[in-house]
């Protein structure tokens, strides 16, 4: 019988560590024969990714860009998501909604009840119930203080528009990440990212064995270099 597919995404300000474990994790699951599609968001199809260029370096009011990035979900949605689940693979996202709620509601100071009316817009009348409005089966949450976060980016690539953002932006926005999590305690995992780059992967695979996703053998062979 077909397993049936898994919806994960990864969170956490811009520095935060996700980008590094996600594709051990992949790595992780393909072991146990599991096929993996990798993606990330604003993106992850060709016109989400056009979007993500425009969000990411054009000024606009926080309505527009709002827009643009549920546009943008509701093609990756359609085109790619859904079809990967309902084939039954493993879906590792880079970002999702919870971002949308901490950057653009928390950080920008938008409004969260249309961020809400966007969500419930974009994310129902897809596959496979038209009802059902699409959310993950797990969000890991990598929770690091915006100060380290900035050290670590210091130096370490060219910073986007929002990346260029000031310290107190990025505390609205883990404040953001800290309410999204205290509403859906089921749906979050928090991961102490502060820890060095081992233990954050030994943090994040303990997760997955906990839920029976992974294997204890597959989680303690891999990880980051
Ligand atoms: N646990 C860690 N300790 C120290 N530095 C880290 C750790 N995890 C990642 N880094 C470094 O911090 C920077 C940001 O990591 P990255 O995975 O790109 O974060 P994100 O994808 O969340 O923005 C990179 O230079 C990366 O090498
Ligand atoms: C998904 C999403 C991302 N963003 C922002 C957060 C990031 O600063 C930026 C791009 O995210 P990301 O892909 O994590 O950037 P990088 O690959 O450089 O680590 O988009 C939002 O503001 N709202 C959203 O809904």
């Amino acid at each position: 019988m077909s397993r049936p597919g898994l919806f994960i995404t990864f969170e956490g300000i811009d520095g935060a560590g996700k980008s590094s474990h996600i594709e051990g994790l992949a790595a992780a699951f393909r072991t146990q024969g599991r096929t993996v599609t990798v993606s990330r968001e604003p993106g992850g199809t060709p016109l989400a990714e056009k979007l993500r260029e425009m969000v990411l370096n054009d000024p606009m009011d926080a309505l527009t860009e709002s827009l643009l990035i549920f546009a943008a979900r509701r093609d990756h949605l359609r085109n790619v998501i859904e079809p990967a689940l309902a084939r039954g693979d493993v879906v590792l996202c880079d970002r999702f909604t919870d971002a949308t709620f901490a950057y653009q509601g928390a950080g920008r100071g938008f409004d969260l009840g249309v961020l809400s009316t966007l969500e419930r817009l974009a994310q129902t009348g897809l596959a496979p119930e038209a009802s059902l409005m699409r959310e993950p089966d797990l969000t890991v949450w990598f929770d690091l203080a915006p100060e380290v976060a900035a050290e670590r980016l210091a130096g370490a690539r060219v910073p986007d528009r929002f990346e260029a953002q000031p310290v107190e932006f990025f505390r609205r926005v883990a404040q953001g990440y800290a309410d999204r999590a205290a509403a859906a305690p089921q749906r979050f995992a928090r991961l102490d990212a502060a820890q060095e780059r081992h233990r954050v992967w030994q943090q994040l695979t303990s997760v997955f064995v906990r839920k029976g996703w992974l294997a204890i053998m597959v989680a303690t062979q891999g990880g980051p270099q």
